[in-house]
């Protein structure tokens, strides 16, 4: 479990950029968060695994502050994916996903091996592995940065923005096999997005950020849109669906959600 208990972070140069945040991320989940550029997403991610520090307040792991870990040592237990994979240029497909368990000390071939079977499990060709990751679509690109952010075998996986910069069709295609990944695996992920329906569609927890580093609302997607805390959040989840008054019917014991001229615009599951 992560938890936020009051964290603050103000930059030396005074921006607040995220403010007072208590949240609880629970374990084998994935909590979304949301919210318009700008709104601290990227500080209250990069605070769990200490690339960035709070000013205020603490974050825990399984109760313990980060704040006394080593933060080398933390990030090597923590699977980190970014926007445009972050891959190593120079370096061949395989040996960007075996990077870390190497600098961990694992051995050459069994770091190897566990690095082709994270090809298959991110949905890979194995013979993709001498490639650069030049020669690689962009799907595939994050795919690879997906199976390195495996690679150590961790308990949380932070992504921030991972799908921001691939076409909507291999986007679908990376949400579905993330879904179909964390069923399989069942990681604590917290993964940020600036995409609402992204957020609905992942998030086990939905963390709805506004200017200033607050939170707005973080509840399940059902809850946020059958009862949106505020105005914000109501602005939010309409807005970025095309200014459809999306709300929550029942029809058949199922939670529908339908826009203001009654279409349906999907089921809820949860
Ligand atoms: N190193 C820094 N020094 C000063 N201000 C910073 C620094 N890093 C981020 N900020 C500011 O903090 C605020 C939050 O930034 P952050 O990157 O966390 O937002 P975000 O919601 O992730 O945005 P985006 O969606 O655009 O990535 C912004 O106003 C940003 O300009």
């Amino acid at each position: 479990m992560i938890e936020f208990r009051r964290v603050t972070k103000q930059f030396p140069d005074g921006t607040v950029a995220v403010e007072d945040v208590d949240i609880v991320m629970p374990p084998h989940k994935t909590t979304v968060l949301v919210g318009s550029s700008g709104s601290g997403k990227t500080t209250l991610l990069r605070m769990i695994n200490r690339m960035v520090d709070p000013t205020g307040g603490q974050v825990l792991i399984d109760g313990m502050d980060v704040a006394t870990q080593d933060p080398v040592q933390l990030r090597r237990g923590i699977g980190y994916v970014m926007q445009n994979s972050g891959l190593l240029p120079h370096r061949k497909v395989i040996d960007n996903v075996a990077t870390v368990p190497l600098l961990r000390g694992v051995g050459k071939r069994e770091a190897y091996a566990h690095a082709l079977e994270l090809l298959d499990t991110v949905g890979l060709d194995r013979s993709l592995a001498d490639r650069y990751p030049s020669q690689l679509s962009g799907g595939q690109q994050q795919r690879v940065g997906v199976a390195r952010g495996l690679a150590v075998d961790p308990n949380i996986l932070l992504m921030d923005e991972p799908f921001g910069a691939v076409d909507p069709i291999v986007r679908a295609e990376l949400q579905q096999e993330l879904l179909r990944l964390q069923g399989e695996l069942g990681k604590t992920v917290v993964f940020v997005t600036h995409d609402i329906d992204e957020a609905f569609l992942l998030g086990d927890q939905v963390v709805i950020m506004q200017q200033g580093g607050k939170i707005s609302q973080a509840a399940s997607p059902a809850e946020i849109l059958a009862h949106p805390a505020d105005d914000f959040v109501a602005d939010f989840v309409g807005a970025d669906r095309g200014k459809r008054a999306l709300h929550v019917t029942e029809v058949d014991g199922r939670n529908v959600v339908v826009d203001a001229d009654g279409r349906p615009a999907g089921v809820l599951t949860s």
